[in-house]
């Protein structure tokens, strides 16, 4: 599929970066270009792998001269490069649409220019009916790429996007917080325990980006089915994969939390063509003369459900810590709490 392409990946050092690598180095690919912000982080990952095939590139998406200088020769480009935290977006909106929305249009217009076949632009289940700002700033970056994709031929170039929950144990996330706060002892603080997400892993968002990067055509957004859990039970499958006695302590929901998370709305649902274990929305191909297209509403609208982390499969505990258990991170952490016999007891039964 990469066969002697050249790979761009937008905010390559972090975890969806690392897990593009792990999956796409050993390959017959050509090169794998990453772009960021943090030369330390670019420094420890040319440590960490020693590979030829990977080329860093220093650039902000803000500064579209840094963007373009990464493009050249580039077949293909994962744009992940993001502000995705929730609550520090709430403080600092016009970052977000700095980086989230006129990042993105810079990053196509360069990728047109230059001729890059095919775009992805990876967004969050937050951009789905959105209340915080770092939802409204991907929701509008959604817009971004499928108005944009309307303004190139295929043929040159194809814009689509992912649409994710949250996957599970990336950096800053609250898998990872509740182990830390399992090592030193403190409480797990549980927002909301029946607050719901869906829970994806690292691999799966890989998934996704290969599912579109294969099926997806221009203005496309693709969504991978998922799971979900309430947090408390996910509290509670940590505390007990790693044997811990921990209070859980209930802090209350944080800035622009929602309760429940939508991977499609309501309007998405009724155009979505169900692929299997994924879902294709796509572009309104309309254009503005509405006139053209006149029909009566449809009354479906009124009645269809959205597609929620409320109303899709509840993992119970079992299940999650199942799900926990095939995640390197959580075999990792488990040794750390020599409590190796745990992954090893769930390997077999995978
Ligand atoms: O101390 C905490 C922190 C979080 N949570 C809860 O745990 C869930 C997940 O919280 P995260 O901070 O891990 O993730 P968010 O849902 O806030 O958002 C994350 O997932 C998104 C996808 O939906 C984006 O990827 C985003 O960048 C990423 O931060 C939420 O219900 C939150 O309320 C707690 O219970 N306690």
């Amino acid at each position: 599929m990469f066969k002697d392409k050249t790979l761009l990946i937008t905010g390559g050092t972090g975890s969806f970066g690392n897990a593009v690598l792990k999956r796409f180095l050993n390959t017959d690919i050509k090169e794998i270009r990453i772009f960021s912000r943090d030369e330390k982080k670019q420094d420890d990952m040319r440590k960490l792998y020693r590979n030829d095939k990977i080329k860093f590139y220093i650039g902000d998406v803000r500064d579209i001269a840094s963007v373009k200088n990464a493009m050249h020769n580039v077949d293909y480009i994962f744009h992940a490069a993001a502000l995705k935290q929730v609550p520090s977006c709430e403080f600092f909106p016009i970052e977000a649409v700095k980086t989230n929305i006129l990042g993105t249009d810079n990053v196509l217009s360069a990728a047109i220019e230059c001729g890059v076949k095919k775009v992805i632009c990876l967004s969050t289940d937050k951009a789905a009916y959105p209340i915080n700002a770092m939802g409204i700033s991907k929701a509008m970056m959604e817009k971004v790429f499928v108005a944009k994709s309307k303004t190139v031929s295929p043929d040159r170039t194809v814009i689509c996007g992912t649409r994710y929950g949250n996957v599970m144990a990336s950096r800053g996330s609250v898998i990872p917080l509740f182990i830390e706060q399992i090592k030193s002892g403190q409480p797990l603080t549980v927002t909301n325990p029946n607050m719901t997400r869906f829970l994806m892993s690292l691999e799966e968002a890989v998934e996704l980006v290969v599912f579109a990067f294969k099926n997806a055509q221009a203005g496309d957004i693709m969504v991978q089915k998922s799971p979900a859990s309430t947090i408390g039970d996910l509290a509670q499958a940590i505390k007990e994969l790693f044997n811990a006695d921990n209070e859980i302590k209930i802090i209350g929901t944080r800035h622009g939390e929602k309760l429940y998370e939508t991977l499609l709305t309501k309007e998405e649902y009724l155009v979505a063509e169900d692929m299997g274990g994924f879902f294709r929305v796509p572009a309104d191909k309309r254009d503005l003369n509405y006139d053209k297209y006149f029909f009566e509403g449809k009354k479906e609208l009124a009645t269809q459900e959205e597609y929620n982390s409320h109303n899709t499969e509840i993992l119970n505990v079992e299940q999650i810590k199942e799900k926990l258990l095939q995640l390197d991170y959580i075999k990792k952490e488990l040794h750390y709490f020599n409590l190796d016999e745990v992954a090893a007891t769930r390997d077999s039964d995978i």
